[in-house]
């Protein structure tokens, strides 16, 4: 897979030892005693077998010596991409979850997040949800904001800070009655959107960028809908928002766009579906809708502690990939109550054997289905996969270091050794103790650099 006329490449780190990760072709590819370089621009240069040092030392230029040997129970795997979170909601996590959804965004959530207006308290709530997301392997993140736009650049701010790679949204609503100061006009919310695009861009962040954020149809009118669909069009943006979450929400966004045959059609029909689009639940979405899904290439982000959590629902997510829709794993905090996605792969697990409960024919996910899901199933649901989800050359290094026998960490290992195993017992077993470092386009994120106080 190495190029040996590519004289230029710096290589700034090579590793040896098991990778884990997923392809198109696998959902989980297994290479024990293996190198992986990292070039100075913190992409995989080469990914070959161990036994090629020699040559592969001669050919990238690196002493053998200064290759880092991974530990006996130790290994890589990609970065964790979190499909959809609420980073404000941070502020209440596993809290107030004893109602359903339109009741639970009146009472707890938008009091919430019009505090963010006040950027002290954005900065610090901001702050603790981007450590402790990195801290937990999440290497890519799709975040809601508010409707504020200096604190949402704040976030975009921050994630860069910490070399998170991020989307970010200001979140849009014109449409909401319930909570007096927390709503804009029309105009403000255009205008707003427009000037966070601009100077988020600006920023030129390497790894942060925004996305265009309806909170959702039923709190969007149709002119904002369609307005916004025109400012992601125009500057070629990812876009995000929740769809098919409760049976409740689709009946009055039916109710508020007649004209429109289902809830995917009212974001089709505002040009808001396209291969940039992720759509937080869909729940409830019909083959029909899984269709245009399909068609348009926007894709789903399945989110099954708040789904439960909020007594929302369940998706069935073999029917999604039966449709072949793309589809990630998302947090959805605070409505799910763990900022981890090992809490995700662990909820989508049960989710499809609850399924299975229901319907013993049914055809339950396993676990190197859900890692793939977490993984590069993630990157591609945010169109992200030519730059990370999984180690093939040229692709950023967005890495976790796993030690599942970490010292003082959750899992005691008593016999096997087989990296299969050792995936299986981090995954449903696993914390923050397991993951030793964090990478992000080669850099190493966790440990964090700096001293902090928080
Ligand atoms: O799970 C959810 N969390 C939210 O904040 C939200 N807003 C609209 N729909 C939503 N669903
Ligand atoms: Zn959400």
């Amino acid at each position: 897979m190495a190029n040996s006329n590519r004289p230029t490449t710096k290589i700034a780190n090579v590793y040896r030892g098991t990778f884990i990760h997923s392809t198109q072709q696998t959902a989980l590819q297994i290479l024990e005693d293996e190198l992986l370089g990292v070039d100075t621009d913190g992409k995989i240069a080469f990914i070959e077998r161990g036994a090629e040092l020699d040559r592969l030392s001669r050919t990238f230029g690196f002493s053998p010596t200064e290759v880092t040997q991974l530990a006996q129970h130790e290994f890589f795997m990609p970065g964790l991409v979190d499909t959809h979170i609420h980073a404000p909601q941070y502020s209440y996590i596993g809290t107030a979850l004893d109602m359903p959804l339109l009741q639970w965004l009146n009472t707890y959530t938008f009091p919430m997040e019009s505090h963010f207006k006040d950027l002290k308290f954005a900065h610090s709530v901001y702050s603790k949800v981007v450590k402790r997301t990195l801290r937990n392997g999440t290497t890519t993140a799709c975040y809601f904001a508010t409707i504020h736009t200096d604190a949402s650049l704040l976030l975009g701010q921050i994630a860069n800070d910490f070399g998170q790679r991020a989307l970010v949204g200001k979140v849009c609503m014109d449409r909401n009655d319930s909570v007096k100061h927390y709503k804009e006009t029309n105009q403000e919310s255009q205008e707003e959107t427009c000037r966070f695009i601009a100077e988020l861009l600006n920023k030129k962040y390497p790894l942060v960028r925004p996305v265009v954020t309806p909170r959702f149809a039923l709190y969007c009118t149709a002119a904002l809908l369609g307005q916004l669909g025109t400012i992601a069009k125009d500057n070629n943006l990812h876009i995000q928002s929740h769809i098919g979450e409760t049976v409740e929400d689709i009946k009055l966004v039916q109710e508020l766009f007649p004209e429109s045959e289902s809830y995917t059609d009212v974001y089709l029909k505002h040009n808001l579906l396209t291969d940039k689009t992720v759509m937080a639940h869909g729940c409830y979405l019909s083959d029909e809708e899984l269709v245009l899904f399909r068609k348009t290439g926007a894709s789903l982000s399945h989110c099954p502690n708040s789904n439960i959590s909020l007594c929302s629902g369940m998706l069935d997510v073999r029917n999604v990939l039966k449709h072949k829709v793309k589809l990630g794993l998302g947090t959805d905090v605070a409505g799910g109550y763990s900022a981890s996605m090992l809490d995700a792969v662990r909820r989508t697990l049960d989710t499809s054997k609850v399924l299975t409960i229901q319907n013993p024919e049914y055809d339950t996910l396993n676990f190197e289905e859900v890692f793939r899901l977490a993984t590069l199933g993630g990157s591609q649901a945010l169109s992200l996969d030519g730059q990370t989800g999984n180690f093939e050359v040229g692709k950023d290094f967005d890495a976790l270091r796993v030690n599942v026998a970490a010292p003082g960490g959750p899992i005691d290992l008593v016999q096997c050794k087989e990296p299969k195993i050792l995936l299986e017992k981090f995954l449903n077993l696993g914390d923050d103790r397991n993951i030793v470092e964090v990478f992000v386009a080669g850099r190493k994120v966790v440990p964090f650099a700096e001293p902090t106080t928080e």
